[in-house]
């Protein structure tokens, strides 16, 4: 458990500032979820806490839209418990959906308002008080990289855009817990960027992301830890590192050079598990390529060879799906 922290939700009255009294943000417990003889989310538990960024990652039909649901109190749960700062939540929790900023796929934006009109709107059913809310539109705005377009309707917005001014109205009441839903499905590079990056700006300011996608890229660059769901279940969960630790796979550093042949220099090296060698090429295992790449390259120098290449190929997150359900991310 760390130290305590202080999230600010407003000036309003009804959105005081919140003492948290840990900084574990949201906690799930045993979730479950079926429609009919389907369970849809089956067991899932997993914390977040202040600053962290949590990712879901699956593919279509994994119940992860089902599970931040459950979460968001939008959906009734069948099991388990929800709590968030450290309050039990669920559907009928006024407290807890104020400390939520929930970003569902679907958009919920008026086409002919602007957005700085639309956000104006949404503040007023958050109940933010005037000042406050002229204050926190323009802060929105910047976050999500709109203010230059703060004036036209949103009809003229690419998807990239609604996408980025749908989560400015999730974050309009300062929620210390953002929930994404697969956020940059479909739409171009530029916004998909500026979503990332609003991302990690806002985790630098404390507030506890919890992401879904089936980008594997995303979850790598984004998210500290990772809870890889496939047909409702939680199949692995940690940080990138140690998902692929927990495969058991290597990274390789290949070197390309002329003359190859067995390197005993090489395999002396502790961090060093197998070297395969082949004509022009040796492919050098090691637990990891990056803190192992400087002595991989001296002892290949030392030893003679001319090394006139070098690749690093770290095992991702595709290959531990594989590995924990025998079938591809995005089947
Ligand atoms: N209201 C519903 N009624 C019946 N089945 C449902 C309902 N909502 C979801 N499901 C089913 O539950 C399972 C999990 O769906 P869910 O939408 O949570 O997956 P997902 O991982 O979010 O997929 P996607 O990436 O496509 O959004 C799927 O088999 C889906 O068909």
């Amino acid at each position: 458990m760390g130290s305590p922290i202080w999230v600010l939700l407003g000036t309003d009255p009804a959105h005081q500032t919140a003492i948290v009294s840990t900084d574990e943000i949201l906690k799930c417990r045993n979730l479950r979820k079926t429609f009919g003889d389907l369970v849809a989310v089956d067991d899932v538990s997993f914390t977040i806490t202040a600053g962290e960024t949590y990712g879901l990652l699956g593919p279509n039909g994994a119940g992860k839209t089902t599970t931040i649901s459950m979460i968001a109190g939008i959906l009734a749960r069948d099991g388990g418990d929800v709590s968030v700062c450290d309050r039990p939540h669920g559907t009928s929790s006024a407290w807890g959906k104020r400390r939520i900023g929930y970003v569902p796929q679907d958009l919920a934006l008026y086409p002919d308002l602007s957005a700085r009109e639309n956000l104006r709107f949404f503040a007023r059913l958050y109940a933010l008080g005037r000042a406050e809310a002229r204050t926190r539109i323009e802060e929105v705005l910047e976050v999500v990289g709109l203010t230059d377009r703060a004036k036209d309707p949103v009809k003229d917005y690419s998807g990239g855009m609604k996408r980025r001014l749908n989560i400015g109205v999730g974050l309009l009441h300062r929620p210390p817990l953002l929930i994404l839903d697969e956020p940059t499905a479909g739409v171009d590079p530029q916004s998909r960027n500026a979503i990332l990056e609003s991302v990690a700006a806002l985790t630098g300011e404390g507030v506890a992301v919890l992401y879904t996608t089936h980008y594997m890229e995303e979850a790598e660059r984004l998210c500290d830890r990772i809870g890889i769901i496939d047909l409702g279940r939680i199949r692995a969960e940690g940080a990138r590192r140690e998902l692929v630790a927990l495969v058991g796979e290597l990274d390789r550093i290949t070197l390309t050079a002329d003359g190859t042949r067995p390197v005993p220099e090489l395999e002396a090296l502790p961090e060093v598990r197998e070297v395969g060698v082949q004509e022009g090429r040796l492919d050098v295992m090691v637990a990891d390529a990056r803190s192992a790449l400087p002595r991989v390259l001296a002892a290949a120098t030392e030893a003679g060879l001319v090394v006139r290449a070098v690749e690093v190929h770290e095992p991702n997150l595709e290959s531990v799906f594989l590995h924990l359900t025998g079938k591809a991310l995005r089947d």
